[in-house]
């Protein structure tokens, strides 16, 4: 594939740790794919990424069955103020909210959560992520005490790290479980449904490996699907677009609204959610030239995720 395009995208507000998301982008017969495998991530999960690219770039996506999908605003670990001005700015019926970040007091998550649920109103919905940073007994006590603070909530995703935490925390709680990182991050996402985990499946698409391999891993789950995604460009969001847009079953808001997490972005017209919604684009938008020049990452880095890219495409 030879053209590649790596930038470096800054953040609104600090997630998950970083305030710049750097990504390739890669233009095939089919269009433009995006291969962003976070820099921690190893070869093998690095894989399951450029799979994913490469389907959106040599081959396209299955046709859709529906024509837009409902998201969830992302609210990051911010201070209750900020969580009401993100919420109220999205005009979204559902939010997910981050909680149990390292290092903050669990009073903040619970400030956070009444001011979300002030924002949505009595009819919104709310949805925690946790990223495994609780264990089992803590988990039981902050779900019991968020839900509380949020006026309900929807599910709680990823509670704790481990796919027998999940279980055992989903034994103890009323509010459902969803697992994040025991699906795409494990060698085996059927280990949650064995083992009772989960009520929900978060899939992103691409440490699934793209949108046909999550649909198999969907249909092998039998759970209903939350697709998610990992803070792309609107490239990459357009793949987890398209797996939402074509699963069988589509229960619940989408965690594909970020591309309001990003202060710049690659194409002319970024995938922002309107009222709550986004339209399901036929295939991934087409980047600037001056986008991707104005935002082109430093010769290393560039150089960094060129090798990256190269020796990953040797593995496929
Ligand atoms: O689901 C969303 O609303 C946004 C996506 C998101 O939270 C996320 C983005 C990048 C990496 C991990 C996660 C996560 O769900 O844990
Ligand atoms: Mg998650």
């Amino acid at each position: 594939m030879a053209d590649v395009s790596v930038v470096a995208l800054p953040l609104r507000t600090r997630f998950r740790g970083i305030t710049v998301r750097e990504t390739a982008l890669v233009e095939g017969p089919a269009g433009w794919g995006e291969f962003c495998p976070f820099p921690e991530y190893d070869d093998a999960e690095a894989l399951a990424w450029w799979r994913c690219a490469r389907e959106a770039a040599h081959d396209g996506w299955p046709a859709p069955v529906r024509d837009r999908v409902e998201v969830n605003v992302t609210v990051p670990a911010v201070d209750p103020v900020h969580a009401h001005r993100i919420v109220t700015d999205s005009a979204a019926r559902t939010a997910k909210v981050k909680v149990a970040e390292k290092g903050r007091d669990p009073g903040e998550d619970l400030a956070r959560l009444e001011a979300v649920r002030d924002a949505l109103g009595p009819t919104g919905r709310v949805r925690v992520d946790a990223n495994g940073g609780w264990d089992v007994d803590g988990a039981v006590a902050a779900i019991g005490a968020l839900a509380r603070a949020a006026g309900g909530l929807e599910y709680v995703e990823q509670p704790c790290a481990s796919v027998e935490e999940l279980a055992a925390v989903r034994r103890r709680v009323d509010v459902p479980i969803a697992a994040d990182e025991s699906i795409r991050r494990a060698g085996d996402p059927l280990r949650v449904v064995r083992a009772e985990a989960a009520d929900v499946a978060v899939l992103k698409v691409a440490p699934l490996g793209g949108v046909r391999a999550a649909l198999r891993i969907a249909e092998a789950i039998g759970l209903p699907c939350v697709v998610s995604s990992a803070v792309e460009s609107s490239v990459g969001l357009a793949a987890g677009l398209a797996l939402a847009a074509t699963l069988p079953e589509l229960p619940y808001a989408c965690g594909l609204g970020t591309a309001d997490l990003l202060a710049a972005d690659v194409v002319a017209a970024p995938l922002h959610p309107v009222a709550g919604f986004l339209d399901v684009p036929r295939h991934a938008p087409r980047p600037d030239r001056a986008l991707l020049e104005r935002y082109a990452a430093e010769p290393a880095t560039r150089d960094w995720w060129t090798a990256r890219l190269a020796w990953v495409q040797g593995l496929a």
